[in-house]
């Protein structure tokens, strides 16, 4: 596999070897003892799955200490963008984002470690999202922030969104306190 460095050096993205053949393909989704090596996650305690058709938006959401996750997050079917946010206060990123495109096709994943807020808007549709967390869900724990706040002035794309009441009134990024 193949680690890359995003612009904010603690979110990766993780290229897996993919072994095809007349049968389809194989890769390894994942690997306690390589991913640990590059840094990612060591216990994961929850698998999520999500499905969502073409432009449907969840995020951007974070769980607060000491519920906090780390999230090893891929497309097994379709294809997102998947954004995430620094909301580490003493990090020299903090307010800024980074996204990708995770995709059935290219089968990569990507990293984002605890402190930052985490979404994804829908490419196609029919998407099914996979992640693994580093936290079990505490609904008493979830925090998020508005996903067009102008002063994170995230690039979600063309698509226009379709959002949970919930991430419709999410707060603003200035609102949202101390948490990491
Ligand atoms: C996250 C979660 C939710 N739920 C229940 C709570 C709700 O009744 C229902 C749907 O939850 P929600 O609308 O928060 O689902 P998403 O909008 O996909 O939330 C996720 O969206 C972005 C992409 C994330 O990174 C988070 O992992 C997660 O917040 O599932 C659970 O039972 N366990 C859980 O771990």
């Amino acid at each position: 596999m193949e680690i890359v460095k995003t612009g904010i050096p603690d979110v990766l993205i993780i290229k897996p070897r993919v072994y095809n053949d007349d049968r389809g393909y194989f890769f390894e989704s994942y690997n306690r003892s390589d991913f640990t090596a590059a840094g990612i996650g060591a216990d994961f305690m929850q698998d999520n799955e999500s499905r969502s058709m073409k432009g449907v938006l969840r995020g951007l959401h974070f769980q607060k200490p000491p519920y906090a996750q780390g999230k090893l997050v891929r497309v097994v079917s379709g294809a997102v963008l998947d954004v995430a946010v620094d909301l580490r206060r003493n990090s020299p990123w903090f307010g800024k984002w980074v996204s990708v495109e995770l995709t059935d096709q290219n089968k990569w994943m990507c990293w984002i470690p605890a402190g930052f807020a985490h979404g994804f808007i829908s490419l196609e549709d029919n998407t099914v999202f996979i992640y693994k967390c580093t936290n079990v869900y505490n609904a008493a724990s979830e925090g998020s922030v508005r996903w067009n706040d102008t002063d994170l002035n995230i690039n979600w794309g063309n698509i226009i969104p379709v959002l949970s009441p919930k991430d419709q009134a999410a707060p603003l990024f200035r609102d949202l306190g101390n948490i990491f």
